[in-house]
């Protein structure tokens, strides 16, 4: 990534727009590198090669696996948060369809013919997984933490969701995948994950900010690593 010449957005406090919408703007690219990717595409255009779905499968239930601790680690922060509490509901309830998550995924596999217990972590996978595990330190603020669970989350939302939009030829067997991530409630969740990120970020110093920031940018350039890896060319 060449980032010469980017200043990080520092001024979330006095700005008008929040700052998700400053980050989503000034590096928009990027932003669309991770929703638009060519493996996402071709779901849409139903040119999809299933060899590849397949590999995707299995990496992203072992992701998953991973991103369960994260989260939690996030929940026992919004915890600590003073506040109505409600911060911490919606991140337990994210929690809980983690759990059914998990389960589609073992259901999904065996439709497949995947064998979860044999699938071995890639490289893009074990990196990704080991800056969410770093990311469970106490030491990591909460608005990083946060910031960073929305950014993951609203990633697959608007990337599947793109596969649902009208005219879309995905494979019958694919519906199910896009619908989990695509649906509308899964975009109201993502929606309010923002809004709990950017109240967070208006209170935070451009010290936090600033390192939230860095994160969001790292979360967008592990899920293009995440689905490189997919379509074999990480
Ligand atoms: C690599 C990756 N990024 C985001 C998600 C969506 N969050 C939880 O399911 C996911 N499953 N996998």
């Amino acid at each position: 990534m060449e980032d010469a010449g980017k200043k990080l957005v520092t001024e979330g406090v006095d700005c008008k727009i929040p700052v998700t919408e400053a980050w989503i703007r000034k590096h928009r690219l990027l932003y669309d590198g991770a929703t638009r990717h060519p493996f996402i595409r071709s779901i849409r255009d139903g040119s999809v090669d299933f060899s590849y779905f397949k590999r995707w499968l299995g990496q992203d239930y072992i992701f998953v696996r991973s991103f369960v601790p994260f989260v939690a680690s996030t929940l026992v922060k919004s915890s600590k948060e003073s506040g109505d509490g409600l911060d911490m509901e919606v991140i337990l309830g994210g929690m809980a369809s983690l759990n059914d998550e998990i389960n589609w995924f073992k259901n999904e596999a065996s439709k497949f013919h995947v064998s979860l217990t044999s699938v071995v972590p890639q490289k893009a996978n074990i990196k990704y997984c080991r800056f969410l595990e770093n990311l469970t330190s106490s030491e990591v603020e909460y608005p990083v933490a946060i910031s960073v669970f929305w950014a993951i989350e609203v990633v697959y939302q608007e990337s599947f969701a793109h596969c649902l939009e009208e005219g879309n030829l995905i494979p019958e067997e694919l519906q199910g995948t896009c619908e989990r991530w695509g649906n509308e409630g899964f975009g109201t969740y993502c929606k309010t994950l923002r809004e709990i990120a950017d109240r967070c970020l208006q209170k935070a110093s451009p010290e936090v900010i600033s390192k939230a920031e860095v994160a969001f940018l790292s979360v967008l350039e592990y899920e293009v690593d995440f689905w490189n890896m997919s379509i074999g060319e990480a």
